[in-house]
């Protein structure tokens, strides 16, 4: 009999769920009383003051931080009792997006991305190709695929570490401010591509301190502060007071 697939939902019908977590980084308690939940095709952003803590709940939502205290669920996987052979599994149901890229330097943008779909278990060589064509398709760089990511532009490489997330169809895409070392017009570019993809279906959570992108591309808002997260109304957002 055939696996059936993990549902991403969980009861509540939430993709992301917090109730009374906390969560440390070493001894050092980053955040507490942590409860918020994300129904799916929502577009959520994280915001707070340098250290506040946006990174470290990202990181336990990826399992690279370690929940220990509260319950936490993520695109199908319950954080606190997933076993390490599973984790592959969780990572699977998630596409992460980071503030630096990190892409292969040593190797073209398609080796990139078949490298990344051979590490998930892809086989077969037509179903790859096709699939990196999609993806590039996605991310409007169908015909760069042959070039080494040093002969892209800062936006270019942050494209195709969008399409790199994509690849194993996710639920979730988490981005670490993926606009950090972006100027401001390519970053609308990637806030619009990202909104895109939240609206063809996946449920986007990402953490900024651009809050000129907060105030052109509106959305759900939580902030990290003293330990605790809120959530902001737009117009409660205090702009100047946040960086
Ligand atoms: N690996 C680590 N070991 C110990 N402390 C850490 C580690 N990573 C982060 N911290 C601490 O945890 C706190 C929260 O950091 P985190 O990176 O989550 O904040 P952030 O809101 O994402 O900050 P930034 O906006 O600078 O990215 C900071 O005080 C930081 O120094």
């Amino acid at each position: 009999m055939s696996k059936q697939p993990v549902k991403s939902t969980n009861t509540e019908g939430n993709i992301i769920e917090f109730k009374n977590v906390s969560i440390r980084q070493q001894e050092h308690l980053i955040l507490q009383d942590v409860n918020f939940s994300v129904k799916p095709g929502e577009f959520v952003y994280l915001i707070g003051k340098v250290g506040s803590g946006k990174s470290s709940l990202l990181k336990t939502m990826y399992k690279e931080l370690a929940l220990n205290e509260g319950y936490g669920f993520v695109a199908g996987y319950p954080l606190k009792t997933i076993k390490d052979s599973q984790v592959p599994l969780l990572r699977r149901k998630m596409g992460i997006v980071f503030q630096d890229f990190q892409l292969l330097s040593d190797r073209s943008v398609y080796d990139n991305l078949m490298f990344v779909l051979k590490a998930t278990g892809w086989k077969v060589k037509k179903d790859m190709d096709k699939r990196i064509r999609d993806v590039l398709s996605h991310v409007d760089m169908v015909h760069k695929g042959y070039k080494m990511p040093h002969q892209l532009s800062g936006g270019e490489q942050q494209r195709i570490g969008i399409a790199r997330a994509l690849l194993n169809s996710p639920d979730l895409i988490l981005a670490d401010e993926p606009t950090g070392n972006l100027d401001p017009d390519t970053s609308d570019e990637l806030m619009q591509l990202l909104k895109k993809i939240c609206i063809s279906g996946n449920t986007v959570v990402m953490a900024t301190h651009n809050y000129n992108l907060l105030k052109k591309f509106p959305g759900r808002t939580i902030r990290c502060e003293d330990t605790r997260l809120f959530e902001s109304k737009q117009e409660e957002i205090e702009f100047d007071l946040l960086d």
